[in-house]
């Protein structure tokens, strides 16, 4: 334990939670925007009540669910907008076997209402599956916490006091670019050794190789661990965390959204769900102890300012820090590597796109070797255009949800205080209405030009949320952007990155992943 530097985070973290309430203060308590408590209190009496809400029965759900019926195996993209196109922007999902009814919103306005209302500890529902695992069948491990994105009200708030510091500060981002980009140029290396020495074209299991790099870049930021994941003959242990990663989050999306008696008995889908959690629990608590066992031989006079988040963490509260650890290596696994794909993939099919990048990075990359600092990282307004037009164009997930924090009304229904809202932002960022040619890959609507705000800039502000909203917003987003934003830059200077395939198709699951073989062409530069 080191208490000056506790102290100092403490400090810092006592700022940040402050620095967090001023910034949304403002949008706590105005579902009513400018009406006063009685004026909303009539309007609420008299909106149409909850129970008019149309939306399928449980039985038309259950039958259209099922083995031949019309949205059987159907994602739940598909499966939303085929409701929306039958029902209109707000219907209601109820309840089967045991699952959450919740209400779908697809109009920018209610995403506003439900968000603005949300107060100082946003509910966002945890996940039933999850909550199970971590309390009653690992509760050796998680103790109270069920983690981060499953706690509520101000065990939440102050487990998410304890982390903003760490991982939200743009400052606590940059320390990490070294170490990040010395994945990125070993997975670099990784391409042009696995790729056909002909063709150039990668093996079928590349979505693994993206895998493997996100699990090895969070590693290094979670807690300083390189786990040569890169290497040809990587260890069977960290093959395990991500083959458990995968299964468990594909496996969560079913028991939890899917019609599914795991409530009621142990079910084949979920015994292998436990199985798979089991894994990456398994997995990462070795790899958390090998790192604690590194920080206590560390000299105490030695340098601390990049050290890892499980180490920062590790001073506030051990048990935190752990559960916060396994949840990153968990949880920075099929997002990030789905958003890279997304931007590979539109980068590929837009070579005058791909090649305007080339020119911005080679502008602070001049030769291949050349270091990525955090300095020369602020210089890539492209590229942060890039990212922010794939998670546009092919959004790693599909939209938000909160539980409501007071009544609100939405399109004229009352809403009231603890229903689950589904903000579908996901299908409203591809239509010509919001951004106009919607189905373009264009990174220059994010830019400003001549002193003319970008144009994205005039979609409702609700609608492009990739992240969240809010206190709640993703805890990873700065690394995730950073990750992904490095590797970007070495591929980009290092090949032509090529599609020659039929167009990728992507499949919801918690996160969208591609439903293809990933079979990019590296070609030298
Ligand atoms: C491109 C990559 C990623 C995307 C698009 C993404 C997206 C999201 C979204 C939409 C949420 C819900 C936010 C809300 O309800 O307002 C979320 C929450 C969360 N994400 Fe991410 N995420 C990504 C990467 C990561 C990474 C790398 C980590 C871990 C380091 C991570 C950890 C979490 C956690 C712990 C939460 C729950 C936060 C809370 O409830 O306080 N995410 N993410």
């Amino acid at each position: 334990m080191l208490p000056r530097a506790s102290c100092r985070l403490q400090a810092i973290n006592i700022h940040y939670q402050n620095a967090t309430l001023r910034l949304f203060s403002s949008q706590v308590h105005v579902n009513s925007i400018d009406l006063t408590a009685n004026d909303f209190r009539r309007n609420y009496e008299t909106a149409l009540p909850y129970s008019e809400i149309p939306g399928p029965s449980a039985f038309t759900l259950m039958k259209n669910a099922l083995p031949g019926g019309k949205l059987f195996g159907k994602e739940f993209d598909v499966i939303s907008k085929e409701y929306r196109r039958e029902y209109g922007d707000l219907f209601k999902f109820p309840s089967i076997f045991g699952s959450m009814e919740f209400v779908a919103t697809h109009k920018p306005e209610d995403f506003q209402t439900v968000f603005r209302t949300e107060g100082q500890w946003p509910e966002r529902m945890g996940l039933k599956t999850m909550i199970h695992y971590r309390t009653k069948v690992r509760p050796d491990i998680f103790g109270k916490h069920s983690g981060l994105a499953n706690a509520q009200g101000k065990e939440w708030g102050d487990f998410r006091s304890a982390v903003n510091p760490v991982m939200m500060q743009p400052r606590n981002t940059m320390i990490y670019i070294p170490k990040v980009d010395a994945v990125a140029v070993d997975f670099v290396k990784r391409i042009q050794r696995i790729r056909n020495a002909k063709t150039k074209e990668v093996p079928d299991n590349f979505e693994n190789e993206l895998n493997k790099w996100a699990l090895e870049a969070v590693a290094v930021i979670a807690m300083d661990a390189r786990l040569g994941l890169l290497h040809d003959n990587y260890n069977k242990r960290s093959a395990k965390l991500i083959q458990g990663a995968r299964d468990a989050f594909r496996l969560m999306f079913e028991l939890e959204f899917r019609p599914s008696l795991w409530r009621f008995i142990s079910t084949p889908k979920f015994k292998k769900f436990i199985e798979a959690l089991d894994a990456v629990t398994d997995v990462s608590c070795e790899i958390i102890e090998e790192a604690g066992e590194r920080f206590n031989k560390k000299p105490e006079s030695s340098e601390n300012h990049d050290e890892s988040v499980l180490e920062k963490l590790l001073q506030i509260d051990p048990l935190l820090a752990k559960v916060m650890a396994i949840d990153m290596l968990f949880g920075g696994i099929d997002t990030t590597s789905s958003a890279i794909t997304s931007l590979l993939y539109l980068l590929a099919k837009n070579p005058d796109k791909q090649e305007n990048l080339r020119q911005e990075i080679m502008t602070k990359l001049p030769n291949k070797d050349s270091s990525l600092t955090a300095e020369s990282m602020k210089h890539f307004p492209y590229l942060r255009a890039c990212l922010k037009e794939s998670l546009r164009v092919l959004p790693t997930v599909g939209g938000n949800v909160r539980t409501v924090a007071q009544n609100i009304i939405l399109q004229g229904y009352q809403i009231p205080k603890g229903t689950t809202v589904s903000m579908g932002t996901g299908a409203l960022l591809r239509e010509d209405e919001h951004f106009p040619n919607a189905n373009k890959y264009e990174p220059e609507r994010w830019l400003k030009k001549d002193g003319v705000p970008a144009p994205a800039k005039s979609a409702h502000p609700y609608i492009f949320l990739p992240f969240g909203f809010g206190p709640r917003m993703c805890v990873g987003k700065r690394f995730a952007e950073m990750e992904i934003e490095t590797l970007v830059a070495r591929i980009i200077r290092n090949f032509h990155v090529e599609w020659h395939h039929p167009d990728l198709k992507f499949k919801f699951t918690s996160v969208n992943v591609p439903a293809d073989k990933l079979l990019f062409t590296f070609k030298d530069i």
